[in-house]
C-alpha cells in the first residue's frame, strides 16, 4: 500500500476488518481490538499518528519482563560513559560477526545524543547480523529508521511483511513487534533510532508541490499474520534498558489492522534529487529525505539527508562540498560506491562524525582534483552516501573511541593545504 503516513485498512482474512466502528462489542472472529499510538492522543488532527489492530490475543498478554542479561555494546542517550569530543571522527566498516549473532545481539552504538526518556535526540547504531532472528523485538524509546548496506532484510512486523534491500530504507514505529530475517545469510547496515518527533517528509516551500522524496513512494504492506501457539520470546527496549519475556504464542498475530501509523519502506533510488543547474554547491538540506523536527522551525532533532546519483553543471564552482563549520552535527555514512568530498577514506558501510563547528569538507586530494577539473556535465552515479544531521551534537560511546576500526589520522586529510598568497603579503598592521 502506498503513501507516506496515509490512512491504510488492510486485513489477511476477509471480514477481520471491523467496518463503521473501531472496537465493536464483538470485533470479527472473536478478534481483539487494541489502538497503537505513535503521537499523544491529543495531537494535532494533522499530526496524529495511531492504528488498530485486531489480534487473536491482546499484545498485553506476556508475563513481566525481566533484565535481559547478555554482552551488548547497545548504548542509549545520555550517552555519557565517553567525553564529548570535537574532533573529527570516521570509522572502517565493522566485519560481520564470526559467532552466530542476529540483529538485536549484532547492535552496536557510535553516537547518540538527547535522552530517550526526554523524548529528544537520537540512537546511532551499525548493525551486523548473520542469523535470522527466532524471537522479537520491540523498541519504546524510538522509532526506528533502518539503512541497511550489505544484505537484505525481511522484516516481519505486527502489521505486515517487507524485504528492505540496500539502497532501500525502512521506518519501524515506535513500540511494534519486529523480527529480522536474512535472505543472504547476512546483513549490515545503519539504524538512527528516533527519540524525538516522528520522521515526517519535510515541507518544500518554493520547490513547490513536488520533488525530493514523493509521498506515492513510501511503501507500507498489508496485513500478515502467523497463528502459532509455542513458546516465543520478546525482547523490549525501555529507556536504554533492554528487557525479555516469553509470550506463550507468536506476537504476529495481527490479523487485520488500519490507521495512519504503520512500518513503510523507500527505495532511495526513487529520490527526485533537486540541485542547481547554474553557479554554487547548494546546502546539503536540498537532499533532505526525512525529518524529525523540534520546537525550532528549521531545526530538526534529526534530517535524514541522502547523496544520490546525480548530474554536476554548476558552472565556475567549486563542485564538491564546501569547506564549513556546521552549527548542526552531522554524522555519515556510505551505502556503495564513494563520496564527493572524500577520496579516500571513506568507504562503504564506515561512518564519519563532523560534530557542532568541527572544521571540515573536502580532503586535499579532492580539493586539488575539483579546482583543476574542466567544468562540463558530470555525472555523480557512485553509490549513495547519507547523512544523520542533528541540531544536538553526538555524543560517542565508548566503543566508538577505542574500537581499532576508528582512524587515528584521519585529521591528515585536512593537513596539507598550500597557504594562499595574497598580494602585499599581509604585515598584520592597519
Ligand atoms: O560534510 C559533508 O560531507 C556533508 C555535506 C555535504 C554537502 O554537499 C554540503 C554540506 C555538508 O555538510
Ligand atoms: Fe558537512
Amino acid at each position: 500500500m502506498t503513501g507516506f503516513g496515509n490512512h491504510f485498512a488492510t486485513e489477511a482474512v476477509h471480514g477481520a476488518l471491523p467496518q463503521g466502528r473501531n472496537s465493536p462489542q464483538h470485533a470479527p472472529y472473536g478478534l481483539y481490538a487494541e489502538q497503537f499510538s505513535g503521537t499523544a492522543f491529543t495531537a494535532p488532527r494533522a499530526e496524529n499518528r495511531r492504528s488498530w489492530f485486531y489480534r487473536l490475543r491482546p499484545a498485553a498478554n506476556h508475563p513481566a519482563f525481566m533484565p535481559y542479561v547478555r554482552e551488548s555494546l547497545l548504548r542509549s542517550g545520555p550517552f555519557d560513559e565517553a567525553p564529548p569530543t570535537p574532533n573529527r571522527l570516521r570509522w572502517d566498516p565493522m566485519e560481520i560477526p564470526a559467532g552466530p549473532t542476529d540483529f538485536i545481539d549484532g547492535l552496536v552504538t557510535l553516537c547518540g545524543n538527547g535522552d530517550p526518556s526526554m523524548a529528544v535526540g537520537t540512537g546511532i547504531h551499525i548493525f551486523t547480523a548473520n542469523q535470522s532472528m527466532t524471537r522479537a523485538f520491540s523498541n519504546a524509546d524510538s522509532e526506528m529508521l533502518v539503512v541497511p548496506q550489505q544484505g537484505r532484510l525481511r522484516l516481519v512486523t505486527e502489521m505486515g511483511v517487507m524485504t528492505v534491500a540496500p539502497e532501500q530504507m525502512a521506518l519501524i514505529p515506535r513500540g511494534l513487534r519486529f523480527r529480522v530475517e536474512l535472505p543472504d545469510g547476512a546483513a549490515r547496515g545503519y539504524i538512527c533510532e528516533n527519540y524525538g518527533a516522528l520522521f515526517r517528509l519535510p515541507d518544500l516551500g518554493p520547490i513547490g508541490a513536488n520533488g525530493l522524496a514523493n509521498p506515492r513512494d513510501f511503501e507500507t504492506p498489508q496485513a500478515w499474520f502467523e497463528d502459532i501457539d509455542a513458546p516465543y520470546e520478546l525482547v523490549h527496549k525501555f529507556c536504554g534498558g533492554l528487557w525479555t519475556a516469553s509470550l506463550s504464542h507468536s506476537p504476529f498475530d495481527v490479523v487485520a489492522w488500519h490507521g495512519n501509523l504503520a512500518p513503510c519502506r523507500y527505495d532511495l533510488r526513487r529520490f527526485n534529487t533537486i540541485n542547481t543547474v547554474s553557479f554554487d554547491h547548494p546546502d546539503p538540506s536540498i537532499f533532505t529525505v526525512l525529518t524529525s523536527p523540534t520546537e525550532t522551525p528549521g531545526t530538526a532533532n534529526c534530517d535524514f539527508v541522502i547523496f544520490p546519483p546525480r548530474w554536476m553543471v554548476a558552472e565556475d564552482t567549486f563542485r564538491p562540498p564546501w569547506f564549513h563549520r556546521n552549527v548542526m552535527s552531522e554524522f555519515m555514512g556510505l551505502i556503495g560506491g564513494a563520496y564527493d568530498a572524500k577520496a579516500e577514506g571513506f568507504v562503504p558501510g564506515g561512518a564519519s562524525l563532523h560534530n557542532c563547528m568541527a572544521g571540515h569538507g573536502p580532503d586535499q586530494a579532492t580539493y586539488e582534483r575539483a579546482v583543476e577539473a574542466e567544468l562540463k556535465p558530470h555525472k555523480i552515479d557512485n553509490g549513495i552516501a547519507f547523512m544523520f544531521e542533528s541540531r544536538f551534537p553526538f555524543r560517542p560511546s565508548r566503543f566508538a573511541m577505542e574500537t581499532p576500526l576508528r582512524q587515528q589520522n584521519y585529521d591528515a586529510c585536512w593537513s596539507g593545504f598550500r597557504k594562499a598568497q595574497v598580494p602585499g603579503g599581509g604585515s598584520g598592521a592597519i
